[in-house]
């Protein structure tokens, strides 16, 4: 072994080299968007570790380690290689350097638990098609389905088929590699509590693995009751001998702190907290990935980032269409559940936290668990509630929440929510995060927006009239449809007058970048694959968010609020704007700014 590697820092991205082969696309990913540069001391770190068993390569790889130099972010991957050709004198660098000894030994078993359900077909399997489809998969994997349906590996194959798409700007070769995926996907039917059944599960993929090291993961797309039971079979009956386990668990994490507890408590029965990735699905979304990128990596904002200059911020959710066949789940959980307490506090913590040390997974998640915990438990008066109600529009009647044959007619459950969150720290202390979620709105979309503070004396004060508000900037992040950044500022109308105008500095992605983005599962599937954590939810940060909206959601449920009814396809109620105008806030998506 080589002394050369405990001579660095550990880098939180060893892993992802070690599990798998080099492959252009894999290290384009490694790259890109583990590290902002290609930096040495943590390439020499990952490639001897890597080599651990071999000086040579150890020798080889402390070489490149010594003489690449820094790569710029875009660079493209042909060209991070001939570097690296340039220093290793070899064509073929990666077989030098080891890594396929170290796939051919290993193999990965991915496990659909509930792959007969929706998101398994809607989500997972398209997602695992699509990392395949991109070479992204370890040279040895087996996809596995189980459920309690009865179906043959013919079936599977057949049921997942209708739902795997080619990416939009790759279309080659798009259905041979389908036929190829699809023969890697195989069934198996069983209860979620029977050990036997995960014990036969157990002995179909060591079939497949061949003797190999086996690395195994499970993807627990069942309904939360399950998720014990599951667990409890799949660590005592068909974990791995050698290799990993690893679980990955959907939300609902519990419904409230005690139950949220009481799940951790469970699974920590049969996983250590390293084995369990809870997955919030937002996590992997491009935009928000490139939060931090925003933050960290551009001198402009990060100054700005702060009650200094900010004066609100807007976590804002809205989809245009209601419950309509998850009716029966919603009803339990509600709006705040389902939206405010998971994804977006995610997107506000990571907009909210202060530096991590480093980008490694654990500096992140203890960053965003401090300005967790420096928050405020929601307040009953800052939080409004509403619930949609059937309405007609061009000859069409649309559903009430309650006309749902799976939802009590009687049932107060929230499909909109707006709240106030206040962070009680040096940086934001007074800045009110206004949340707005909402199903059967108007718009499909989830954005972030900052308003910045009125420029003080602004010398155009005249020029704007009475409207303050449309004198301040405005950042806008869309995280979808259509992702963009884009920065509202004031400029002068082009003329002989003195006008002002609000104009977007728009960051548009499909403007600027021609490759379609991944879709959220695929970036967090393959981060599960290569034991990174940086975007699944730790214990404490879930406790941490429990404890914001616990006492205002028992409260709701004992007093029984009424929720503000809105009309299907409406903006929601009106009690968001008078929430937010206590606050002196309006919110920004009103349709006034040129891309709203
Ligand atoms: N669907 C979505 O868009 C999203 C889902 N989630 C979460 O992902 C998980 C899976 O969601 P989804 O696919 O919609 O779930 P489903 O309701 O479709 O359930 C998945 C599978 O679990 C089995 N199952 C369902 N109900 C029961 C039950 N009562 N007892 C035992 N088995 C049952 C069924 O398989 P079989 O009968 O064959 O065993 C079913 O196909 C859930 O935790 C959900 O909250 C999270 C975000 C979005
Ligand atoms: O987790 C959930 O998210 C979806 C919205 O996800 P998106 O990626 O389509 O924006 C939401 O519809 C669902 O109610 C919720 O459980």
């Amino acid at each position: 072994m080589s002394t050369f590697s405990s001579m660095h820092s550990p880098s939180y991205s060893h892993s992802f080299i070690c599990s798998s082969s080099i492959n252009e696309k894999k290290n384009q990913r490694f790259v890109f968007s583990s590290f902002p540069r290609f930096s040495v001391p943590a390439n020499a770190k990952v490639f001897l570790q890597c080599q651990a068993n071999s000086h040579q390569n150890a020798v080889l790889m402390q070489d490149v380690a010594t003489k690449v130099s820094p790569v710029e972010k875009e660079t493209p991957i042909e060209k991070l290689k001939s570097e690296l050709l340039s220093v290793t004198s070899s064509n073929e660098w990666d077989e030098k350097a080891g890594f396929d000894i170290n796939e051919n030994e290993s193999t990965v078993s991915i496990t659909v638990v509930g792959a007969s359900g929706d998101l398994a077909k809607k989500k997972i399997f398209p997602a695992l098609f699509a990392l395949y489809y991109e070479g992204c998969l370890p040279k040895h994997f087996t996809v596995y389905g189980y459920a309690r349906s009865k179906m043959t590996d013919a079936e599977l194959r057949n049921m997942v088929s209708k739902t795997l798409t080619c990416r939009i700007d790759k279309r080659e070769n798009c259905g041979e590699k389908m036929e190829e995926f699809l023969k890697r996907c195989f069934y198996h039917s069983g209860q979620y509590d029977s050990e036997e059944n995960f014990a036969q599960l157990d002995k179909k993929l060591k079939e497949h693995e061949g003797g190999k090291v086996s690395n195994r993961l499970f993807y627990l797309s069942i309904p939360p009751n399950i998720f014990i039971d599951a667990v409890k079979c799949a660590s005592s009956s068909a974990s791995s001998g050698n290799g990993w386990t690893r679980v990955i668990v959907e939300k609902p994490f519990g419904r409230d702190s005690d139950s949220s507890a009481a799940l951790t408590k469970a699974l920590k029965q049969y996983l250590t907290e390293d084995q369990i990735f809870r997955i919030d699905h937002y996590l992997g979304k491009e935009l928000v990935e490139n939060l931090s990128v925003l933050r960290f990596s551009n001198l402009i904002f990060e100054p700005l980032w702060s009650r200094q200059y900010i004066r609100n911020v807007q976590l804002i959710f809205s989809e245009d269409f209601g419950t309509e066949g998850r009716g029966g789940y919603f009803d339990h959980y509600g709006i705040i559940r389902d939206i405010m307490q998971n994804h977006l506090l995610q997107i506000l913590a990571l907009f909210a936290m202060e530096t991590p040390v480093s980008l490694d997974a654990e500096d992140i998640r203890n960053e965003k668990v401090k300005v967790l915990r420096s928050m405020r438990p929601l307040q009953l008066e800052d939080v409004v509630i509403g619930q949609y109600k059937s309405h007609s529009k061009g000859g069409v009647t649309y559903p009430a929440y309650t006309d749902d044959k799976t939802v009590p007619k009687d049932s107060l459950t929230p499909t909109f929510a707006a709240a106030a969150l206040f962070i009680d720290n040096a940086r934001w202390d007074g800045v009110p995060f206004l949340m707005k979620a909402g199903k059967a709105l108007h718009n499909k979309r989830a954005e972030i927006r900052v308003q910045f503070r009125h420029v003080p004396g602004n010398l155009y004060n005249r020029n704007f009239g009475t409207d303050l508000d449309q004198a301040t900037n405005e950042l806008v992040i869309r995280v979808q449809p259509d992702e963009a950044i884009y920065l509202k500022i004031n400029n002068k109308v082009p003329g002989l007058g003195m006008r002002l105008d609000c104009s977007n500095l728009n960051l548009h992605y499909a403007a600027r970048y021609s490759k379609e983005i991944p879709d959220a599962y695929e970036r967090l599937l393959l981060d599960a694959i290569e034991g990174e954590r940086r975007l699944f939810i730790r214990s404490d940060e879930l406790d941490a968010a429990w404890s914001l909206f616990t006492p205002v959601l028992a409260e709701l449920e004992e007093q029984k609020i009424m929720p503000e009814y809105y009309p299907y396809g409406s903006r929601g109620p009106v009690g968001a704007h008078y929430l937010a105008a206590r606050y002196n806030v309006r919110w920004g998506d009103l349709g006034l700014d040129q891309s709203a």
